[in-house]
């Protein structure tokens, strides 16, 4: 039972969780904390949480958990807002999509790795943002990564394991290093592609006809082309050393695929729909057993 958790960045990930937690009675009082205040006092009218303040310190002082949920690019003056503010017993975690930057931002403000802080990201969510797109049933049955570092505090990584479990979850640990290279391959490089390709539509002097015609095939690609832009940005820099090495492979067997189209290498062009079929085809297989 958490006593009173701060939700700092009460947008779909941090308003989800607050929804969650209240649906499992898991939480006594829920603070928000943002910047717009129109959005706070809507999650207030929605019951997401109890009350609000603009001041990150004011709402993790006197917290038992602190969630921080904003954009990746905020998250250093946030560590350091709160940092000196915290109860001896708090414990902070967060949901920003990459791993390694968040350590860094804590560290640079603490002069350490903070024992207080278990570094976190859902593997759920949408392309829609704000409190509006949030509800309680996003993180049931889906993956939650956290990063503990030889630092962090065992009761700490506890009761972020059971917090996230109350909200239906599958708790799983890694690296922060692994963590930041596999989601630059399974979200990073997809979000490039469906940004890539609707911009570059777009911008196509028949774009018009081109998005007339566009079906399903399109639509399911693209979806997520909708996500927030200053999210994405955030990402992109946070997790650059990783996403560029992917896009760097993704080009090459790219450039491979055009060269077997233009060739008409009829042979070439079905062994690797073939092989992308049969990995695509198993992993739905496993998930759908698991
Ligand atoms: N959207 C997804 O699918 C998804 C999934 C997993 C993780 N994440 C991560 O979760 C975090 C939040 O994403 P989201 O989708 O909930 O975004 P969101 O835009 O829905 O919510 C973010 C909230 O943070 C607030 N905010 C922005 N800057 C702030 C600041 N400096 N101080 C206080 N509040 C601030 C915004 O006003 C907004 O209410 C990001 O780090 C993102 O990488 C997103
Ligand atoms: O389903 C979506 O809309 C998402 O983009 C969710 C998604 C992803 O799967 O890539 C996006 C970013 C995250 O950090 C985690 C999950």
């Amino acid at each position: 039972m958490i006593r009173r958790l701060a939700v700092i960045g009460v947008g779909l990930i941090g308003g989800s969780l607050a929804r969650a937690l209240r649906a499992a009675n898991a939480v006594e009082e829920v603070i928000g904390c943002g910047r717009a205040p129109a959005n706070l006092a809507r999650a207030r009218e929605l019951g997401v949480i109890d009350r609000f303040t603009q001041d990150p310190a004011a709402a993790a002082a006197d917290a038992d958990m602190v969630f921080i949920a904003v954009p990746l690019g905020a998250m250093r003056d946030i560590f350091a807002t709160i940092a000196p503010r915290l109860a001896p017993e708090a414990v902070v975690t967060d949901g920003g999509s990459v791993k390694g930057s968040v350590v860094a931002d804590a560290v640079s403000v603490v002069g350490r790795a903070p024992p207080w802080l278990v570094p976190g990201h859902p593997i759920a969510g949408t392309e829609h943002s704000g409190v509006e797109a949030s509800f309680a049933e996003l993180y049931r049955g889906r993956r939650v990564i956290l990063t503990p570092l030889s630092e962090t505090d065992n009761t700490a990584l506890e009761r972020v394991t059971q917090m996230w479990e109350c909200c239906g979850a599958e708790v799983t640990t890694m690296s922060v290093a692994h963590h930041d290279e596999i989601l630059a391959a399974t979200s990073h490089l997809p979000h490039m592609l469906a940004f890539g390709l609707v911009d570059t539509l777009s911008r196509m002097h028949e774009h018009e006809d081109i998005f007339r015609y566009a079906a399903g095939g399109f639509r399911d690609f693209t979806r997520i082309a909708s996500s927030n832009p200053v999210m994405w940005r955030d990402i992109c820099l946070a997790n650059r050393e990783a996403l560029s090495a992917m896009l760097a492979r993704f080009s090459v067997e790219m450039t491979d695929l055009a060269e077997s189209i233009r060739r008409a290498d009829a042979e070439r062009l079905l062994s690797i729909f073939e092989r992308a079929k049969q990995a695509r085809d198993q992993q739905v297989e496993r998930a759908r057993s698991a």
